[in-house]
């Protein structure tokens, strides 16, 4: 799904009404419709007091269509104008015209200095200050009026998007904006909502379609990309009925020392279990019997020392290899890695200490192949691109980071972001049991197995992301979030890719209306 930025959706409003000849207000009312059909399918016509903040913008506008819809249907509505600029909008000061044909009781103007109404527990609360329009910090009143919401605990519904968040920009101050419980957002997400620093104002999300016009949402490029189902399928390489196991390709996975070969194991089983045809591990000496116990469908090599890899050298020329699982970043070791980087002529994904001996020593990153992945979790890459003032300096640096060395940066975490060639695309599925020993090890062997069976490096990056996350998504129906280990996420790599490819009704009836 495409994330659209806040320039193009007032372009997409623009064009719509132009195209399909009808007026700003007309578009507001089907935003509100919209949003009443969704109150109204969940309330039923139930005598809950809702409590709807409108500013003096869109947003409000908005608001106010869904007031008007919500006091024909006999619903028990409370409407409070945020009263504190004159600079209303056209389709505001329609819309708030329009109240007066449905109800003899106008809307309760808040002056910005009076006290807060009360809110029940029970009650809800419909946020319609700021929407996308947000251009300044709010005062001190506004501020108020959020945590009065907020301690309410009462149920909070934003409109497009919690008030107070800004589309690019970071808030300065946690309570500066709307806590909500759920945001009901026109035609795309809104890119805040996936950021560590604020994906916690909206607990859930989901896009309303007000009907923009087909050729803007098809044909407008967008920097950032939501990646669900339907943007990986269209990626899946199916495997042919006479495929050898020659055509699925050879992962290496190099890394480990002393004590730390687990991470070696769970990579290793993860690309085997993502597909690739074989899978062998470079280890030191001290690797062999446990790996060679632990994962009898590989083969292993070792390097001379017994304890790190001092050395990386081997006969075969692997698909791809992953590197830097445990590794560690010994001078001997960076030395190895070095020398290996100079001759290597596979695909790589970096992993780990892998990541952590390229910011040490920044000038390795220039032997690295074109579009090598870079799985960093946060402090790996703060370590690799210094630390960062918010996420949106975060995705700055990334991207520039990326595109200085052509590499695919994989910014690990709830929401995963792969950046590449300077956009975003933005992962869906994981949960909090993924916070555990190994699953980032299991992320580079699926990766690498992807790449060795023929993914390209970006794709095999988006969909490994998703296919790890989906996996620990089917893993925590069984297991939970604490007890979910990285084993599982291998073990349920298979009923991901089989979820994946199961048909749900969607997927049926649009095959079926293109086989028509
Ligand atoms: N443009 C359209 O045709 C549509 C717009 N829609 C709604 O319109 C919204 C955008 O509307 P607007 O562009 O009017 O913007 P907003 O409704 O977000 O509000 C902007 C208004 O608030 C003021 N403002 C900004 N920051 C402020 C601050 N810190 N303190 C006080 N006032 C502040 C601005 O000067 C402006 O008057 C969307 O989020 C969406 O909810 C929907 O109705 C769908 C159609
Ligand atoms: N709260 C979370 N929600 C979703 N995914 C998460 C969460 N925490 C971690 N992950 C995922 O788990 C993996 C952890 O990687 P990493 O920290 O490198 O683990 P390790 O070093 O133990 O192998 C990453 O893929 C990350 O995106
Ligand atoms: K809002």
């Amino acid at each position: 799904m495409k994330i659209f930025s806040k320039e193009q959706i007032y372009s997409g409003d623009k064009i719509t009404t132009e195209r399909q000849n009808i007026s700003s207000t007309d578009l507001m009312e089907r935003a509100g419709v919209k949003i009443f059909n969704w109150i109204h399918a969940r309330m039923q016509g139930a005598q809950v007091p809702i409590h709807i903040f409108c500013g003096i913008g869109n947003n409000g506008g908005d608001g106010l269509v869904l007031t008007r819809h919500l006091i024909t249907h006999g619903y028990n509505v409370h409407t409070y104008i945020i009263n504190c600029s004159d600079k209303r909008s056209k389709d505001f000061l329609i819309n708030y015209d329009r109240v007066k044909q449905v109800t003899k009781t106008w809307p309760t103007l808040l002056n910005c200095s009076d006290d807060f109404p009360e809110i029940g527990l029970e009650d809800i609360i419909v946020d319609a200050v700021f929407g996308i329009g947000l251009n300044r910090p709010i005062d001190e009143w506004l501020k108020n009026l959020f945590k009065h919401f907020r301690s309410s605990k009462a149920f909070t519904l934003s409109i497009d998007i919690p008030s107070g968040l800004y589309t690019d920009r970071p808030i300065v101050d946690e309570d500066a904006a709307v806590w909500a419980d759920f945001t009901l957002s026109f035609a795309s997400p809104k890119l805040v909502f996936f950021l560590p620093e604020t994906a916690q104002y909206t607990q859930e999300w989901m896009v309303l379609d007000i009907g923009l016009d087909s050729d803007f949402l098809s044909t407008t490029q967008t920097i950032a990309e939501l990646i669900g189902k339907f943007e990986i399928l269209p990626n899946y390489i199916p495997r042919h009925k006479f495929s050898h196991k020659g055509n699925h390709g050879l992962a290496l996975i190099v890394g480990g020392r002393y004590g730390m070969i687990g991470a070696v194991t769970l990579a290793c089983k993860a690309a085997l279990a993502a597909g690739s045809g074989l899978v062998s591990a470079y280890v030191p000496k001290c690797g062999y019997v446990p790996l060679q116990t632990s994962f009898p469908e590989g083969m292993v090599l070792t390097c001379d020392d017994e304890q790190m890899i001092t050395s990386i050298s081997f006969q075969t020329q692997p698909s791809v290899v992953g590197i830097g699982i445990g590794i560690g970043t010994h001078a001997k070791t960076v030395s190895a890695f070095r020398a290996f980087l100079e001759q290597n002529k596979s695909p790589l994904v970096v992993d780990a200490d892998g990541i952590n001996m390229l910011s040490k020593n920044k000038d390795l990153l220039k032997l690295l192949p074109t579009q090598t992945v870079l799985t960093p979790h946060p402090k790996e890459l703060e370590r690799l691109i210094g630390v960062w003032k918010n996420d949106f300096d975060k995705l700055e640096k990334v991207k520039a980071l990326s595109k200085e060395h052509n590499v695919i940066v994989v910014i690990k975490g709830a929401n995963s972001i792969t950046v590449f060639d300077g956009k975003l695309y933005i992962n869906t599925t994981g949960n909090p049991g993924l916070a555990t020993a190994g699953s980032g090890d299991v992320l580079t062997g699926i990766i690498t197995g992807l790449i060795a069976q023929g993914y390209n490096a970006l794709v095999a990056a988006i969909f490994g992301v998703y296919l790890h996350g989906l996996s620990a998504d089917i893993a925590a129906f069984k297991h939970g979030y604490e007890s979910l280990i990285a084993s599982h996420v291998i073990d349920h790599l298979g009923p991901a890719f089989l979820s994946l490819l199961k048909k749900t009704k969607e997927t049926e009836e649009s095959s079926q209306s293109k086989e028509k």
